[in-house]
């Protein structure tokens, strides 16, 4: 399986780099992992409704430019469906059990997703009810992906 993650904006903090990294690295025993960056537009304060949904349409653009027909598209959002870990372990061994060889998790920058992004979506996902910012969304979506790959393969993990 291939996995993706697309995401909007960089990563500033060290530590979350260095948790990124370390991640990615144990994921990919399991399968083929790369995270594909997009640039954030500028949201300044005080913007209108129709400027915030005018920045989350040129980010939604860079992002489904980098998503291939033949993927299965997971976004992160607040009003997805909520998973348990095993859950999700089960949901990522049945898109490879479904043939699914390519699957994007997609994490929006500060305003979330254009409507685009989440009509192209096959599953909505939410982490919580909280509001993650999108760095550490990143570093908790890996976590979780990779408890997941231990989950399926019966191998110990933290609990
Ligand atoms: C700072 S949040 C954006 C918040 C924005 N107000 C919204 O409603 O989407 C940045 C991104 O992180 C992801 N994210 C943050 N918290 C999340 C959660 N609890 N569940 C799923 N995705 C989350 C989403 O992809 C979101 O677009």
């Amino acid at each position: 399986m291939n996995i993706s993650i697309i995401a909007v904006g960089k990563i500033k903090e060290k530590y979350i780099k260095d948790g990124i990294d370390e991640f990615k690295k144990r994921i990919s025993r399991y399968c083929r992992i790369e995270i594909i960056e997009v640039p954030d537009e500028k949201a300044p304060e005080n913007i209108s409704i129709k400027e915030e949904e005018q920045i989350k349409e040129k980010e939604g653009q860079l992002i489904l430019r980098n998503i291939k027909d033949n993927t299965y598209v997971v976004a992160l959002d607040l009003k997805g469906k909520e998973l348990t870990s095993e859950e999700l372990s089960d949901f990522i061994k049945n898109l490879g059990l479904k043939g699914n060889s390519n699957v994007a998790f997609v994490i929006g920058g500060s305003l979330g997703l254009s409507k685009e992004v989440l009509n192209r979506a096959d599953f909505r996902l939410c982490f919580s009810k909280m509001t993650f910012p999108h760095q550490l969304m990143r570093l908790i979506l890996l976590e979780q992906v990779y408890r997941g790959f231990r989950i399926m393969m019966g191998e110990p993990y933290h609990k």
